[in-house]
């Protein structure tokens, strides 16, 4: 697999641009001259198979400008008709941390709009698409990231990782979206509102038998073996009714999503930014910083 990414599609696939390409095609559709930073991109021409490979070590946190690289090689793969994407980590170990909360620390208003309206984005985006979407869990994933893996259609994860989402364990509520995103996976309300609730973190085994995963894989090679199959279940002549289906079961929570935006944006710009919920942010990355 070339580390490359497509422009045209070609016989119903990919037509493959060079990697020096790369940082002129992120310059054309961004506005911003620099190549990605945090994440590599990598697409086989035979499958129209993209991975996106997460790596901003050491936990692959969240920042504004990482949310949107994601969301932009999203929007590009799209315009290049690509067939699937596989989102994993560069870590052995973390898949994704969710939110740096480093950067939400004693942050100005306007930097913590920016990882918010970023964040909602990211979500926006990874949950509308039409390509056909794999989290390969291969590692931890937690808050933010829990809304990666849960945002994609398909989750393989490796043994003895954690996965969840844990907003209200630091302080904060559940957004509305993330809810519905959960719910999509785990219909079942009473577990769904439980689990929310209550931070629950389900290890890889018992994430399998609750429905959070779809499949635990030995390796990072046998979940990419796997990812692909996944994909390529799919037969090319039904792509575009797949994706219109696709968009027809996420439409309402998109809508809700889009009437409340500036809502959301409100009430975490309102509660990150207490004395107390700061205070607890402080402690909190203490504790971190004390297990390493
Ligand atoms: C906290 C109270 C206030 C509320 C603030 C919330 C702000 C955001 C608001 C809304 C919610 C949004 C969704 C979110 O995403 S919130 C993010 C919540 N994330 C977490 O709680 C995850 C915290 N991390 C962990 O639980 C573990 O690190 C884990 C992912 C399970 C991996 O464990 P392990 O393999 O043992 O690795 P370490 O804990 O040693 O971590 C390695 C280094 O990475 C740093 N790290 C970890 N998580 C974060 C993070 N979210 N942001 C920034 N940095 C992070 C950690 O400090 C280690 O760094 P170092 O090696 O320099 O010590």
């Amino acid at each position: 697999m070339a580390a490359r990414i497509m422009n045209l599609p070609k016989h119903g696939l990919c037509h493959l641009m060079r990697t020096s390409a790369l940082a002129r095609h992120y310059a054309g559709s961004t506005g911003s001259a620099s190549p990605p930073q945090f994440t590599t991109l990598s697409v086989d021409d035979k499958t129209g198979i993209a991975t996106l490979t997460l790596n901003r070590p050491p936990a692959n946190a969240l920042n504004a400008a990482f949310m949107g690289e994601i969301a932009r090689s999203i929007k590009e793969l799209e315009k290049s008709k690509c067939r699937g994407l596989i989102l994993t980590s560069s870590s052995e170990r973390i898949f994704c941390a969710g939110l740096d909360l480093k950067e939400c620390y004693q942050a100005e208003a306007s930097h913590l709009q920016g990882i918010w309206v970023a964040l909602q984005n990211l979500w926006h985006t990874l949950y509308s698409t039409p390509l056909i979407t794999v989290a390969l869990i291969n590692g931890h994933t937690v808050a933010g990231g829990g809304m990666l893996a849960l945002s994609s259609e398909y989750r393989i994860m490796l043994p003895n990782f954690k996965i969840g989402i844990n907003e209200t364990m630091v302080g904060l509520a559940v957004p509305m979206w993330l809810i519905d995103t959960y719910l999509n996976v785990i219909p079942n309300r009473r577990v769904a509102e439980w689990d929310l609730t209550a931070s629950r973190i389900y290890k890889s085994e018992h994430a399998l038998k609750a429905g959070l995963v779809d499949e635990l894989a030995a390796s990072k090679e046998q979940g990419l073996e796997r990812a692909v199959a996944f994909i390529s279940s799919y037969p090319k002549h039904s792509l575009v009714a797949r994706a219109i289906t696709k968009r027809q079961f996420r439409e309402k929570d998109l809508k809700n999503f889009e009437d409340n935006r500036q809502h959301d944006l409100e009430i975490f710009l309102s509660n990150i930014q207490k004395p107390n919920v700061q205070s607890y942010l402080g402690e909190y990355l203490e504790s971190l910083k004390k297990k390493a």
